[in-house]
């Protein structure tokens, strides 16, 4: 499975609907302290955006809504995982990304035989408190060697710039989330970032 090297992630079925007719091939709704009824209603309203426009849903967290909303990829963080039934997620076909921070909970999440892996924070982030310290682009080359095949998921703090950066350094895909949602143009924002990332897309495509 190969992966878009651009992973935008947003809190709403609204963004999703906003910025993927752009030409984004990976999003993920990534929505937190909302009541179920709302969420199915914003999964299934991004699910449709995406469908219309062949780009891959990623649901963060509700391993279950997606389920029965009929989505293909969740996002699980370590914690999500523990409490999490793999075997039904599997059972379900859904595909699976796993977060890690450290050695350790990258042990864990290879056990689990994700579909990708992702590592952050790269840089600092505003999006959220972590009790990790930033972990640096020479890190990613790390991570490349110990997941072999499995596509790398680069997170935290990058910016439209800073994206070929995590590229080259290994990574499969670069995930963003204020770089583009808290820009004052984020069309614009977007657009650069399609720009940014294109030569890992054309070669996605040209390795079929
Ligand atoms: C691509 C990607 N990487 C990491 C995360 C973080 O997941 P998690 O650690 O579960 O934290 P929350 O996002 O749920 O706050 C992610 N969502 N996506
Ligand atoms: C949601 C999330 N998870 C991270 C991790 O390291 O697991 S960093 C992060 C925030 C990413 O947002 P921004 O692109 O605005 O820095
Ligand atoms: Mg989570």
């Amino acid at each position: 499975m190969k992966l878009d090297p651009f992973y935008l992630i947003v809190d709403s079925a609204e963004w999703v609907e906003r910025l993927v007719p752009l030409g984004v091939k990976l999003v993920q709704l990534r929505i937190k302290d909302c009541p179920d009824s709302v969420l199915r209603e914003q999964i299934r309203r991004s699910k449709a955006a995406c469908a219309a426009a062949a780009c891959q849903l990623v649901v963060n967290d509700y391993w279950k809504l997606a389920i029965d909303e009929g989505c293909d990829f969740v996002h699980l963080g370590q914690e999500d995982l523990m409490a999490a039934d793999r075997n039904a997620i599997r059972r379900a076909g859904l595909r699976l990304g796993l977060s890690t921070h450290d050695p350790s909970e990258l042990e864990t999440a290879l056990a689990a035989e994700p579909d990708y892996v992702a590592l952050g924070p790269v840089w600092p982030t505003v999006l959220k408190e972590m009790k990790w310290a930033p972990q640096g682009v020479e890190r990613l080359l790390d991570w490349r060697q110990r997941v072999g095949a499995i596509p790398l998921v680069a997170i935290g703090g990058i910016t439209a710039e800073r994206a070929p950066l995590v590229l080259e350094k290994g990574a499969d895909s670069a995930a963003v989330v204020t770089d583009i949602t808290r820009n004052s143009d984020p069309e614009a924002r977007t657009r650069q970032w399609l720009a940014a990332t294109a030569p890992w897309r054309r070669a996605n495509e040209d390795e079929g």
